[in-house]
């Protein structure tokens, strides 16, 4: 699992294990880190540390302090190390007189021609960390326009990148490497912020921290989630998911969610809607039921919604008043919206709803705007805007409609809602997916989800289990399943491709690393 924390948090464990330490030993920490890392990038490009060219962007504070302290290693170690400050008369003191110390250049930034960044063996970017305020500034921005040939290596998070959010308000600096200090932060791992950041490694620094804010679940994790049949399992007790999806424009959802569901660890699932012909011919496994949920038997989990046209009301209302949990996507989340958070007001089972930011917004639209009353008419948000915000988007979907929320796009992000008390942090937990590609964004992937966390949910998992562990197996599919990495994928192999990714997780294979040109690591 890796553990993301906000800046106040971290903020406060620095604050209280300064106190016992000798003044420096944190930043001599972070600093050593980053040098290693620095290293051995640079022994992988030139072979050595000897004579490589490296440029420090140095900023005011004590991101600036860590950069330069790494970069007094390296020069102690024979590279040429030019250090540019952004704000000269502020760098930090004590890293400009290490750096100084062991040879390094010192300039500021007139003094250097793009050219010399561009030509860099490698680039450490100190300009701002988690004191960064309002993106990256005027002075700093040519640095993230230019061309560079050696790799960008993020000191604790991008330049410009907001810690807490991954949100980019402008410009900033695009990371081949972050180390980060302490913890992770939200914002290396939430898009746009984690695709600036590139590949993210920690360095313990000591810091005692509590539980997480937002974590990102990693195989070993999704692999004790995931539901195994005991030896008195039967098809019954492995959990029945009902399906009410699929109309007679959108057949194909209907086909795609139970593709999904039968793959997600229920014992069985059941049908309900106008494809039953078309989803018995693909998949003869289905139990079919003529009508809506409310006549279709004992099942321990609903999916409703995928394709689900016009249908879509009776069937959210039948599967709503039904006391287990319900999964709500696509057309059913177009009738939420319509409904209202009080639709949901009187369930005590989970509710799992699943939207894109468009249907982010028609829900936020439907709960008054910023998550209040319907009577609070606030300008409806628009489904870009609450892209660039996924963290505070899925937040505020919890709140609003008191239930799971899980937000598709690039960074897939699971939110619950806050506690009921209202005391204490104003914010449930949240997980963020880290596996994906940008190949996704095919038609009908979003039915395969839809199927597979609710035949999660329908196998006992709790609505943030469900969801999180469906996103993730979701993203692995759409990677394994292209026929050369890279390569555009359907919505049908991502199914297909749900077995063999649910083995490996099993069998502990090691996830791809995230790729650039796939378009990053959320779905
Ligand atoms: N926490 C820990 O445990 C440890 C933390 N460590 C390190 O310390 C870092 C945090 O250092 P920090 O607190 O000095 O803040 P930092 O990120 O350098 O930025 C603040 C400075 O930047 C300025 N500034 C603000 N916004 C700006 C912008 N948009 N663009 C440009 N400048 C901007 C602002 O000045 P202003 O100009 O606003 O007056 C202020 O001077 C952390 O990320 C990690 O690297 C490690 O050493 C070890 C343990
Ligand atoms: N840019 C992206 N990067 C990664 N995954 C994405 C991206 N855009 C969409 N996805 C994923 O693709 C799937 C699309 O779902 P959805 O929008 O519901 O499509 P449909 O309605 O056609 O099934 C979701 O799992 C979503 O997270
Ligand atoms: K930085």
């Amino acid at each position: 699992m890796r553990h993301a924390h906000r800046v106040e948090v971290v903020r406060a464990a620095e604050a209280e294990l300064m106190a016992r330490l000798p003044e420096g030993t944190l930043m001599r920490r972070a600093a050593t880190g980053l040098a290693v890392t620095c290293a051995r990038l640079l022994t992988r490009r030139r072979g050595r540390v000897y004579g490589s060219r490296v440029v420090v962007l140095a900023g005011s504070g004590d991101n600036g302090g860590d950069a330069l302290y790494a970069g007094a290693e390296l020069a102690r170690r024979g590279a040429r190390v030019t250090a540019v400050l952004l704000a000269p008369g502020r760098a930090h003191g004590g890293g400009l007189a290490a750096l100084r110390a062991a040879h390094g250049r010192v300039v500021v930034e007139q003094e250097i021609g793009l050219a010399d960044f561009s030509c860099a063996d490698l680039v450490l970017d100190g300009i701002v960390g988690i004191g960064g305020r309002g993106g990256l500034r005027p002075e700093a921005e040519p640095y993230a326009r230019a061309a560079r040939t050696g790799p960008v290596v993020a000191v604790d998070v991008p330049s410009g990148v907001d810690a807490d959010t991954g949100e980019v308000a402008g410009a900033a600096l695009r990371a081949d490497v972050t180390v980060c200090f302490g913890t992770y932060k939200p914002g290396l791992l939430i898009d746009p912020g984690a695709s600036y950041a590139g590949a993210v490694q920690l360095v313990g620094i000591g810091l005692e921290l509590p539980p997480a804010g937002v974590v990102a679940l990693q195989h070993a994790d999704v692999a004790a989630l995931l539901p195994v049949p005991g030896a008195e399992s039967d098809k019954y007790r492995r959990g029945v998911v009902g399906v009410a999806a699929g109309s007679a424009r959108y057949p194909g959802a209907a086909l795609l969610a139970v593709a999904g569901a039968l793959r997600g660890g229920a014992g069985a699932v059941r049908y309900v809607g106008t494809a039953a012909e078309e989803v018995v011919r693909g998949f003869p496994e289905t139990l079919v039921t003529e009508g809506g949920p409310a006549g279709a038997g004992r099942v321990q989990a609903w999916v409703v919604g995928p394709g689900g046209g016009e249908g879509a009301d009776r069937a959210l209302a039948e599967a709503l008043a039904a006391d287990v949990p319900v999964l709500v996507d696509a057309d059913g989340l177009t009738e939420l919206a319509r409904l209202g958070p009080g639709a949901l007001a009187g369930r005590t089972a989970p509710t799992l709803l699943t939207p894109h930011t468009g249907e982010a917004a028609r829900l936020l639209a439907g709960a008054g705007g910023d998550g209040g009353t319907r009577s609070e008419q606030a300008r409806p948000p628009a489904a870009d805007e609450l892209a660039a915000a996924r963290l505070a988007t899925a937040r505020r979907l919890a709140a609003a409609y008191r239930a799971t929320v899980l937000l598709k796009g690039s960074t897939t992000v699971v939110a619950d809602p806050p506690p009921a008390s209202g005391r204490g942090y104003p914010h449930g937990a949240v997980r963020v997916n880290p596996t994906g590609t940008a190949w996704l964004a095919t038609a009908g992937s979003g039915d395969v989800l839809a199927g597979l966390a609710g035949s999660l949910l329908a196998a006992g998992l709790s609505a943030p289990d469900a969801a999180a562990v469906a996103a993730y197996l979701h993203g692995l599919a759409a990677r394994r399943t292209a026929a050369v990495p890279g390569a555009p994928v359907t919505a049908s192999e991502v199914a297909a491709a749900l077995p063999a990714v649910w083995n490996d997780v099993r069998a502990g294979e090691a996830p791809e690393p995230r790729s650039r040109t796939s378009g990053g690591t959320g779905t």
